[in-house]
């Protein structure tokens, strides 16, 4: 059996879902590896003429989409957009995802939550049965309430990790916060982690996205490029 080419499957997914996009649109961008593809296919489609703006949700999603052209706006001038495209660590059935990877949950959050429609582009490995199996659960923390918020996780359960560069010092958001990394030996109901993470001052935002996801993109290998879950919808293709 060939070995999945799991960027074939990232582009094929990020490939579809700039097809969503059409003239006139506010559209919010993700960040990650599967998201650096939608962002070059949408910069391409920008140079073809479609007329957009978006609101990237990273620094380093801005300096890419800004540098194959895509029209970038701020996050405070926006109050609501059309379309988001982003990644996510895992998704399960019900399209419930595990958002925080690459740091950046907290303006991702905020951008999904403001967007008529969030599209969400994976490779095969993403969906699970179950989120918490897996995937350690982000969550951003303001640096000085680690200690406070790591002893009221532990007390939910959860083995804590001070997100850490490879340089060994603490990784540093976008907001000057840090991320604490969770896992579960018995994995709560997403929803109801939801609420007690909600309840911890001092925890900015966590990495459940529930009921959030229009639609799921999984880009494949062989068959059909893609599987959509969730709404379709397909826009223009600039050829
Ligand atoms: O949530 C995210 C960043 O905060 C990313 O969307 C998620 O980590 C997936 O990244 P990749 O496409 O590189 O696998």
């Amino acid at each position: 059996m060939t070995k999945p080419d799991f960027e074939k499957e990232k582009e094929r997914a990020a490939l579809h879902a700039v097809g969503m996009v059409s003239d006139g649109m506010w559209v919010g961008l993700g960040s990650g590896s599967t998201i650096a593809y939608a962002v070059r296919a949408l910069g391409e489609r920008v140079a073809c003429g479609l007329d957009i703006q978006a609101v990237p949700t990273s620094r380093k999603t801005r300096e890419l989409a800004a540098s194959v052209g895509i029209p970038l706006r701020d996050l405070p001038d926006a109050t609501h957009l059309d379309l988001t495209i982003d990644g996510a660590d895992e998704c399960d059935p019900r399209l419930d995802l595990i958002k925080g990877g690459g740091g950046a949950l907290l303006h991702e959050k905020i951008v999904a939550s403001a967007s008529r429609r969030l599209v969400i582009i994976v490779d095969s490995r993403k969906p699970v049965p179950r989120l918490l199996h897996a995937f350690p659960l982000p969550v951003e923390v303001i640096p000085l309430a680690i200690g406070v918020v790591s002893f009221r996780l532990r007390a939910l359960g959860a083995g804590v990790t001070l997100r850490r560069l490879p340089d060994g010092t603490p990784f540093v958001t976008d907001e000057g916060n840090r991320i604490l990394d969770l896992t579960f030996v018995e994995p709560p109901e997403p929803t109801e982690l939801a609420r007690s993470l909600e309840a911890i001052p001092g925890l900015v935002e966590h990495g459940l996205f529930l009921g959030m996801t229009s639609t799921l993109v999984i880009g494949r290998n062989s068959g059909a490029d893609v599987e959509i879950r969730g709404s379709a919808g397909v826009g223009e293709v600039c050829s």
